[in-house]
């Protein structure tokens, strides 16, 4: 795996402005993928998944607006970039299989040429026979019998309507695919499948794969490191396994210990709490008033994500240098300030 990375987050802001006030989806948000990493985005509804997805692509829409910070693909900077050359890297560079995606499919349009629309949509100087020859090349890469080209959605079981829908996203070779719930329409079976087939495609491929989606379990199988959101704010970034077996901040180890598991038939474990408005967080950390090991310090404000062990970061104020603190030791550095 090549060191530099093709995709690099720093400080994003991104903000609606709406009639119930300013929601800030999110906040101070970094992140890096190399060629050939697979990152998970995990977090309950509303934690802005989907809007960190949009802005990578430069498609928040009013009343939302990246209000700061910069996205780099490779050595071009996103944020600044006119509409027309975001327009050339959209679908091109970046791609996204966004959620629902098999429902937005054309039902009067062969397979086909769904997938040849999206490259004259960018112009790539190529003959329709050429064309043709890349959309069967990435009918066959998502494991699609060629015929399939010639069929409607209609004729399409679920499973290989999102394997079209991922042919349309990869037929140009991405540098970066964007996954939005990929699967979750689909039964378990069919959902391994498709996962199973994404991930050769993107070895192959040699891109880099954010995976959005609440599915911990789905996670844990496909990528290599993971970032969990709250309301906003990312509150852990680490190896899947790292994460898994020492998860640092409270709200992961919630969301972990809420997988149900058959020695724990029948408990239903769940987060205390329901997420708030994110017109209407709590002062402090965002997750202070749900969990269940706040200290004074929590509500004074959000602490920032630190690296706490080698590669292993975490939004909150129970780690210092990586060592797990007192609240007495918090509530001297309170009374302190
Ligand atoms: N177009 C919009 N206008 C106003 N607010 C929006 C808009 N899109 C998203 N939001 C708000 O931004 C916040 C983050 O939403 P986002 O869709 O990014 O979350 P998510 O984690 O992807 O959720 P889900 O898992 O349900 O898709 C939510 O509070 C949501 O209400």
């Amino acid at each position: 795996m090549s060191e530099k990375p093709i995709l690099r987050i720093k400080d994003l802001d991104v903000r609606y402005y709406t009639d119930a006030g300013i929601v800030r989806a999110n906040n101070q948000i970094n992140l890096e993928l190399k060629p050939g990493e697979r990152v998970g985005l995990v977090g309950e509804s509303g934690s802005g998944k989907s809007t960190l997805a949009l802005a990578i692509l430069r498609m928040i829409k009013p009343p939302g607006t990246i209000a700061g910070g910069e996205i780099w693909l490779d050595d071009i900077e996103l944020t600044r970039l006119s509409e027309e050359r975001m327009r050339q890297i959209r679908g091109k560079d970046i791609s996204m299989v966004p959620q629902g995606a098999m429902n937005s499919l054309n039902p009067v349009m062969r397979i086909k040429d769904q997938i040849i629309d999206t490259m004259i949509d960018h112009d790539l100087g190529l003959s329709r026979a050429e064309m043709e020859e890349l959309a069967i090349e990435a009918l066959r890469a998502t494991e699609l019998d060629p015929k399939v080209g010639n069929m409607y959605p209609h004729e399409l079981s679920g499973g290989m309507k999102q394997r079209a829908c991922i042919a349309i996203s990869v037929a140009m070779n991405p540098k970066v695919i964007i996954a939005d719930e990929p699967t979750s329409a689909l039964d378990v079976i069919t959902q391994r499948q498709v996962m199973e087939t994404l991930g050769r495609l993107q070895e192959r491929l040699g891109s880099a794969i954010i995976l959005i989606g609440h599915d911990m379990g789905l996670m844990a199988q496909f990528v290599d490191r993971i970032a969990v959101m709250y309301a906003g704010w990312m509150m852990e970034l680490g190896k899947i396994e790292d994460v898994f077996t020492n998860p640092l901040n409270p709200y992961t180890q919630l969301l972990i210990s809420s997988l149900p598991l058959l020695d724990r038939r029948g408990e239903f474990s769940g987060i205390p709490g329901i997420t708030p408005p994110l017109t209407d967080l709590p002062p402090g950390c965002v997750f202070n008033d749900r969990c269940p090991q706040a200290m004074a310090v929590c509500r004074t404000a959000m602490p920032p994500l630190r690296e706490h062990e080698p590669e292993h970061l975490a939004a909150c104020y129970l780690y210092e240098n990586g060592i797990k603190v007192t609240e007495e030791r918090h509530d001297e550095a309170v009374r302190a300030q």
